[in-house]
């Protein structure tokens, strides 16, 4: 079986076996081929004319949902501003979607993403950025709160930075367990979050205004 295809094999590349372009990071005629594999599979006919662009459409797809793996979200914290604020900024509500790594089905929900500056603030459409970049990954819940916690926590040099993740799962929803309406919260607290009285703060600044 070959190795799986990285980036950087990608990039090298300009043109797929079947003349179509890769777009550099992903291998569009790959997904392409296994489509028309996974329909023929489950007992379609790839060439019935309403499937006919489907294996194209889902790989334009992948290309997008999964552009997160091969970008840096740590490009968007980079520019900060000195600001005296020593209290907690918080952006919450901040809504994302994002593949599910064992299914491949979408969870989604909001995110809430808070932290105590150091002297220097960040631009808070740019808290929102890092959501975007890293929810477009196969991934877990837990993987992707703790993830959004450390790029805050290191980039920012912050005093503290809290993330908490409020999100629905397809695989449990229109599959498996058929759960629909179960909503999966994680958190991660860094520095002076892990104090009860800020993490307080926190949990009241985000949900106590809510009806
Ligand atoms: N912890 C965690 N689990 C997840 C997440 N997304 C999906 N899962 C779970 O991953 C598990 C995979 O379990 P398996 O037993 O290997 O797969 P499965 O037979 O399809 O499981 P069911 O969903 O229970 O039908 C399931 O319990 C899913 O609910 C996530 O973000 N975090
Ligand atoms: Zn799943």
């Amino acid at each position: 079986m070959n190795a799986p295809a990285t980036p950087s094999d990608l990039s090298d590349l300009s043109d797929g076996a079947d003349g179509t372009v890769f777009n550099g990071t992903v291998d569009l005629p790959r997904i392409r081929r296994a489509v028309r594999e996974i329909l023929i599979a489950v007992g379609e006919d790839p060439d019935r004319e309403g499937l006919l662009e489907t294996p194209d459409r889902v790989a334009r797809m992948y290309a997008e949902i999964f552009s997160g793996l091969h970008v840096d979200p740590r490009v968007h914290l980079k520019r900060t501003f000195t600001q005296k604020h020593d209290e907690m900024v918080l952006v919450k509500d901040i809504e994302f979607s994002s593949m599910c790594e064992h299914h491949l089905l979408p969870f989604m929900g909001k995110a809430h993403l808070a932290y105590l500056p150091n002297g220097q603030v960040v631009g808070i459409s740019k808290l929102a950025r890092i959501v975007d970049m890293v929810a477009r990954r196969p991934q877990v819940q837990e993987r992707m709160t703790e993830e959004l916690a450390d790029l805050m926590m290191t980039e920012l040099n912050a005093r503290g930075c809290g993330v908490i993740l409020e999100a629905a799962h397809t695989c449990m929803s229109i599959r498996g367990v058929h759960k629909p309406g179960a909503m999966t919260m994680t958190s991660a607290m860094r520095g002076a979050f892990l104090a009860s009285a800020t993490r307080a703060e926190l949990m009241a600044l985000i949900f106590s205004t809510r009806r």
